[in-house]
């Protein structure tokens, strides 16, 4: 992909479904009673991963459109063992939150993915699943895919969880549907929330307990209609485009702002972007707004703490922020960083400094000083991580000349479309 510099982005534009939600209304329209309506699905690979994993476990998915489904749900005792191995892709949330409700089942399945996901660290859901009474194994011991899960039989647990991660949330109160008794979850500080909103549209009675957040085993889920609203975490890349563009004027409609989601919002208001939510509503119990963003200046912020889990997926578009604003900005307690699609630590220093950007890496987070004309001629390696791909085509609308970007097709995995559109909004 040749990315050209781009004076400015104006318009008004929409972006694909929410990633984590289009992937849960898949899993919780399986394990539903009755049809579930999907709207705005997300027709990236990882969610098309999960589609073919629920279809291998007997659950009927008809694809009504690219982003329109019905799930034939089959209810909590209703999935097949599978007669192959489940690929999961590229996706950590498909091969996570599948464990948790394979951890259920009374039958066998073996998971893998690609290259990233079986260097991506599985422990930390194995090891709670197991003590609920799964067995798994896998690669070190369990620590790594390919992963082998025979289920059933499980009794509840009260798991403190060592990171903010809401897919081991996730994992873990799925399997806590099938086991005996009430199942509790506790983090170090809160990660996205869209289990919990929707289990409880679907009828389940998630509740908050000592700061454990809990389901009860056997809760029937009854299938309702999801439309999901468009990612964020997608829309972040248009965000920091147009907020680094003076002169920008862009609107996305139909943006998912549930509240542990939007520190890419705080963090860039506090850096001096003019942000403005606008038509704000709710469907499915998410908050849903329209963004405006209008280019300026920008200034450096500190990041650390529990901003961090709402905007972990955007650490990479927000250095490309960072090299226009005014200051150092410290990113910081982001160690999870290291441990997704590539070591976005790593690449986001590695790719930014071939922009002659300022980035020095640290142990759990960046160092961006700024603000630094970006150069023109760079060529992108983007590890086949979607997240890269994209935040370097941002970095590269505001250098002086093309950037080259290899592996463009990454994007796919979220954002199907992404060029065509930065391309419109010129
Ligand atoms: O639950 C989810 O849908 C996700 C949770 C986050 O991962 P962790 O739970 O590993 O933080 C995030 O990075 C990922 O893109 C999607
Ligand atoms: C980390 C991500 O996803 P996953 O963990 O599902 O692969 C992401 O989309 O940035």
């Amino acid at each position: 992909m040749r990315i050209e510099p781009a004076a400015s982005l104006r318009g008004v534009t929409a972006v694909p479904g929410d990633k984590s939600i289009s992937h849960r209304s898949v899993m919780l329209g399986a394990l539903a009673n009755g049809v579930t309506h999907v709207t705005g699905f997300l027709p990236g690979a990882d969610c098309l991963s999960t589609v073919a994993c629920f279809r291998q476990l007997g659950v009927s998915v008809e694809q009504l459109s690219a982003t329109e489904l019905k799930v034939h749900g089959v209810g909590l005792r209703g999935l097949q063992e599978p007669s192959d191995v489940l690929d999961v892709g590229n996706s950590g949330t498909t091969m996570r939150l599948l464990l948790g409700i394979l951890a259920g089942q009374p039958f066998h399945a073996t998971l893998t993915g690609d290259v990233s996901i079986r260097r991506r660290p599985m422990g930390r859901v194995s090891v709670p699943l197991r003590q609920m009474g799964a067995h798994i194994d896998g690669r070190e011991e369990g620590r790594l895919a390919p992963l082998s899960v025979r289920g059933g039989g499980l009794r509840a647990i009260r798991f403190d969880s060592p990171v903010a991660s809401a897919q081991i949330k996730s994992a873990v109160l799925l399997a806590g549907l099938f086991a005996d008794g009430e199942t509790g979850v506790r983090e170090p500080e809160a990660s996205r929330d869209h289990s919990e909103r929707m289990l409880r549209a679907f009828g389940v009675d998630v509740a908050e307990k000592d700061g454990y957040i809990t389901v009860q085993g056997g809760s029937q889920l009854i299938a309702t209609d999801i439309e999901v609203p468009g990612d964020i975490s997608s829309a972040a890349f248009l965000i920091v485009a147009a907020a680094i563009r003076p002169g920008s004027d862009l609107t996305i409609r139909g943006v998912g702002v549930n509240p542990s989601r939007t520190g890419i919002l705080d963090v860039l208001r506090e850096m001096g972007a003019r942000i403005d939510l606008q038509n704000e509503r709710e469907s499915g119990g998410e908050p849903i707004a329209d963004i405006r963003i209008q280019g300026g200046e920008l200034r450096a912020v500190t990041v650390g703490g529990a901003t961090i889990p709402r905007l972990i997926d955007e650490i990479p578009v927000l250095a490309v922020a960072a090299t226009q604003a005014v200051g150092v900005t410290v990113i910081r307690d982001a160690k999870e960083l290291k441990v997704k699609e590539s070591d976005r630590i790593a690449t986001t220093a590695a790719e930014l400094r071939k922009f002659g950007a300022s980035v020095e890496e640290l142990e759990d987070g960046l160092h961006i000083t700024g603000p630094t004309p970006l150069s023109g001629g760079a060529e992108i390696a983007t590890y086949h991580d979607h997240r890269i791909a994209m935040a370097m085509a941002v970095a590269g609308l505001a250098a002086d000349g093309p950037t080259v970007i290899r592996d463009w097709e990454a994007v796919d995995v979220s954002f199907p479309g992404f060029g065509q559109l930065l391309q419109n909004l010129r």
